[in-house]
């Protein structure tokens, strides 16, 4: 049997930089992935969805132009193209990790699915055939999300789509049902609308987005209803079947019953962790209330030696913050050094276009909390670079700290609100306060100017 410092469970956006580390600072140290290295983010995440969201883009621009007096013609969409240019993009992400994994000394890199078979004992079944048990005297687990599919009538019974296989279509859906209205709904649904599908988004909440303000909420509807994207909030799909080609769906809305078809369905109804094949009551690690791995704020799960990161341990599901794991983890376990997750301000950005880039708190959590703020909203449409540049959809929004002028929150529903918000990320980070970036000198015409009139709207 053989016998690791370290092992490192899935490959994802904590594990792959992990693994590498860990080796270089003299651990002898194992790496067990059940797929492709690079994990959601590389093979079915970030990656695909924004290269392909890159195309739809062009499309919309393609069509846009017009209004900039620029006229192209009509335009093609070349689907396999497109699947062409993100699988390239896909391969060479994940070879480049693989070869840089398998580069490293003191690292073997095992295909394959692990499962503890004791505290400190993992058995692979190996994707090649056959299983090997392995012992360690540190476990890291970094085994992601997977899509949640909800238990509605005759759900099974269609070739039902999640945000991975809906990347492996051949062809654009003529009639896309998306269930569910989060990032991966509001993403596929513009992109797909943008290559010719109609869409239908079904949301059971009163409204999309529940976790943004309301009246950034609203924008989004706004900008998805002039590209024809059909929302319906307060409505669940409660009965599938197929007939045909045709996917018939029974919808409730308020108690109201409908019937309707569609071509395809996308289920894009939230993520759960990926721990069913893990065992990990034989590690006896502990799962929170939600189902989560329960991690300390030092990362470390019930188990002693045995760490979670990245979206299993629950907490905002992004890359960044499960390479803000593996930094810490490191400092911790190579460094010795004190970290703690508490407190970390994560930013996100929903790639719809406009982006909507979001950090800290939004006005309604603020009010929840009885903080006293001041909030300061500035439409695009008043905004020079939006105007010169044609696209003065969206909204910048910052939550201020009343008394101190300090940055608690900002959301930029713009044209690179995802740079733009960045901006007010950095002045969190560095104490500004809103009156410095007021009167800040700026080069014009740029968005990040626009940040001074944001803030010039509190005087
Ligand atoms: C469609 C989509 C778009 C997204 N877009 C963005 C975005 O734009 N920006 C952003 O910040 N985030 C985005 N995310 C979220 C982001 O992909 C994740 O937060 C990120 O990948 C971090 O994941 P992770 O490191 O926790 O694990 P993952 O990347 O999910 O990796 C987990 C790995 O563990 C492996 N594994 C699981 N169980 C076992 C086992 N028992 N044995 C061996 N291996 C195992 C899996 O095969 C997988 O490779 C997106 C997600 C999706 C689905
Ligand atoms: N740009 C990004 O950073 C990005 C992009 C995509 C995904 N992600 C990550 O992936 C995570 C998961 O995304 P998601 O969009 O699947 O989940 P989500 O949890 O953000 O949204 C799911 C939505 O589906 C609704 N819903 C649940 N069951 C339903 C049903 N039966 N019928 C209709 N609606 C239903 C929920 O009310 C919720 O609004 C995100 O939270 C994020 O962390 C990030």
């Amino acid at each position: 049997m053989r016998h690791y410092d370290a092992i490192v469970i899935g490959a994802g956006q904590a594990g792959t930089p992990l693994c590498r580390k860990l080796a270089e600072s003299g651990l002898k140290t194992a790496l067990i992935e059940k797929r492709w290295v690079g994990g959601t983010c590389v093979n079915d995440g970030c990656s695909p969805t924004k290269a392909m969201v890159a195309s739809a883009k062009a499309a919309w621009s393609a069509r846009h132009n017009e209004t900039l007096g620029v006229s192209v013609g009509g335009i093609t969409i070349d689907f396999d193209e497109i699947l062409d240019r993100k699988n390239s993009i896909v391969h060479t992400m994940r070879g480049s990790s693989e070869k840089r994994i398998l580069n490293t000394a003191g690292l073997d890199l095992i295909y394959g699915t692990a499962r503890f078979t004791g505290r400190k004992e993992v058995t692979v079944s190996l994707k090649d055939g056959g299983s090997e048990t392995l012992t360690a005297d540190k476990f890291f687990l970094n085994t992601g999300l997977q899509p949640v599919i909800p238990d509605i009538e005759g759900i099974h019974s269609i070739p039902y789509l999640t945000s991975t296989t809906i990347m492996e279509l051949s062809e654009i859906p003529e009639h896309l049902l998306i269930l569910g209205s989060g990032y991966i709904a509001l993403e596929f649904g513009q992109m797909f609308a943008r290559f010719g599908s109609k869409v239908t988004i079904v949301e059971r909440a009163k409204r999309i987005l529940k976790k943004e303000d309301e009246d950034i909420a609203e924008e989004v509807v706004k900008i998805l209803a002039r590209e024809d994207i059909e929302i319906l909030t307060n409505t669940e799909a409660i009965q599938f079947a197929q007939s045909g080609h045709i996917i018939a769906v029974a919808l409730e809305t308020e108690g109201r019953r409908s019937q309707r078809s569609y071509t395809h369905v996308l289920v894009a109804a939230g993520r759960k962790p990926q721990l069913q094949e893990l065992g990990l009551e034989t590690a006896g690690v502990a799962l929170d209330k939600k189902g989560y791995i329960q991690v300390n704020a030092q990362l470390e799960a019930t188990a002693e030696g045995v760490y979670a990161l990245g979206d299993v341990k629950g907490g905002p599901a992004f890359t960044h913050v499960s390479y803000d794991d593996y930094r810490l983890i490191i400092q911790h376990v190579v460094e010795q050094k004190q970290i703690s997750i508490a407190d970390r301000l994560v930013p996100y950005c929903m790639f719809m276009d406009p982006q909507l880039g979001r950090v800290g708190i939004t006005e309604q959590e603020a009010r929840e909390r009885g903080f006293d703020i001041k909030v300061a909203v500035l439409k695009n449409d008043s905004v020079a670079r939006s105007i010169e540049t044609g696209d003065e959809r969206g909204m910048m929004k910052a939550i201020v700290d009343a008394q101190t002028g300090k940055i608690l929150g900002a959301a930029v529903l713009a044209e690179q609100g995802g740079e733009i918000v960045t901006i007010l990320q950095m002045a969190m980070i560095g104490g500004i306060t809103y009156q410095q970036i007021r009167n800040g000198v700026f080069a014009h015409p740029t968005y990040a100017e626009s940040l001074n009139n944001l803030f010039m709207t509190l005087d």
